[in-house]
């Protein structure tokens, strides 16, 4: 997943992480043998169901968590054998904006403090009034203002949308290169995430930043991943990899398909969903996961042989789109085979 025509690192490479968490249930592979890249300034939304893998991911990508194998990359340098320099700025450079806001921010600091902090420790503001300038500049910037309103106030004096403006102004403090965004809209009312999307879809233009954008919903990555990639999991696996717009366009693996068919149509006068034609609405447990491939005890393209005895790869079935999935890759080969 990485383009094999550029000779730049990419910002962030997870190669083969994997990740498993033993339990008293046993051992749970949340993530497995996951390879995904971003590029600077470039967006890489992660979706799925709840508990696939999304979060485990993103964790490890910010250093979070270490991988129970496999290796994350920041700029082409290992994580876990960086130097503490290097850690320093890498911790930097990646920011983590969580669900909750009103959890992740202190409830006894007003949001200058909370914006201020991080400049003062990293010696980014000298005094308290270029902290006041810098903080003034960052509410500003995620589209809060008047900001000097907002300064002195607390985390339980503003709306949930204007919470979650001063966890992403937070995340900026730093420059970060990279974004690490996890449901950072869906707890908010649906007219005040679209404006927090936009705000997120202008930083990203405005900023060059890079994201790492986790999302249940499909609509959300098909806007947010405009110009990006999408990575589908199931089962702590990337089961679809490749353009947003295609991705959810012309969705490859039945997954995929299964996931879109659940999306109620916008239209009004037919709230919908389409059957997906599942052969099992029922998930497997990640600590009894089905042979072969995980999706073939509920996939309609199911057949016998490979299906349930070897794990598919994700492989290329058209120009930049991967899919991991038996029958998909053989019809493609056979496409192939046919079109020589
Ligand atoms: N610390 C942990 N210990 C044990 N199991 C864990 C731990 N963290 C996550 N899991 C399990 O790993 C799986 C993947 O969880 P994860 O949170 O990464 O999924 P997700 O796709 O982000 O889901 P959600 O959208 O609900 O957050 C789930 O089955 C979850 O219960």
């Amino acid at each position: 997943m990485t383009d094999p025509k550029s000779d730049k690192a990419p910002l962030m490479a997870l190669r083969n992480v994997s990740q498993v968490f033993h339990t008293k249930r046993g051992d749970v592979p949340a993530v497995r043998d996951v390879t995904l890249t971003v590029g600077a300034g470039d967006v890489l939304c992660l979706v799925g169901e709840s508990g696939c893998g999304k979060t485990t991911t993103a964790r490890m990508a910010a250093g979070l968590a270490r991988p129970t194998s496999g290796s994350v990359e920041f700029e082409g340098e290992d994580v876990d054998t960086m130097d503490s320099r290097r850690r320093h700025e890498f911790r930097r450079a990646v920011q983590f904006v969580h669900q909750d806001p009103y959890a992740s921010l202190n409830p006894i600091r007003s949001i200058f403090g909370t914006l201020s902090s991080p400049l003062r420790r990293h010696g980014l503001a000298k005094n308290r009034a270029e902290a006041w300038e810098q903080a003034k500049a960052l509410l500003e910037r995620v589209d809060l203002t008047p900001a000097e309103n907002f300064l002195p106030k607390y985390p339980h004096q503003l709306s949930g949308g204007q919470r979650q403006r001063v966890a992403v102004a937070r995340s900026l403090t730093l420059n970060p290169r990279l974004m690490i965004a996890d449901e950072a809209t869906s707890m908010l009312d649906v007219s005040i995430r679209v404006g927090v999307l936009r705000t997120l879809t202008r930083l990203r233009t405005e900023l060059d930043v890079g994201f790492i954008f986790i999302t249940h919903d499909l609509a959300i990555a098909r806007y947010f991943g405009t110009g990006g990639k999408i990575a589908v999991m199931y089962l702590g696996r990337v089961v679809e990899y490749g353009d947003a717009h295609e991705v959810i366009d012309n969705p490859q693996h039945p997954y995929t398909k299964a996931l879109l068919a659940a999306v109620p149509d916008i239209d009004p006068d037919q709230r919908h969903t389409h059957d997906p034609g599942l052969r099992s609405v029922d998930i497997p447990s990640l600590t009894a996961l089905p042979s072969g491939c995980s999706f073939h005890p509920r996939c309609p393209l199911y057949r016998e042989g490979d299906c349930d005895t070897v794990p598919p790869q994700l492989a290329e079935v058209s120009p930049g789109r991967e899919v991991s999935c038996h029958v998909v890759a053989g019809d493609a080969a056979e496409r192939d085979g046919a079109a020589r």
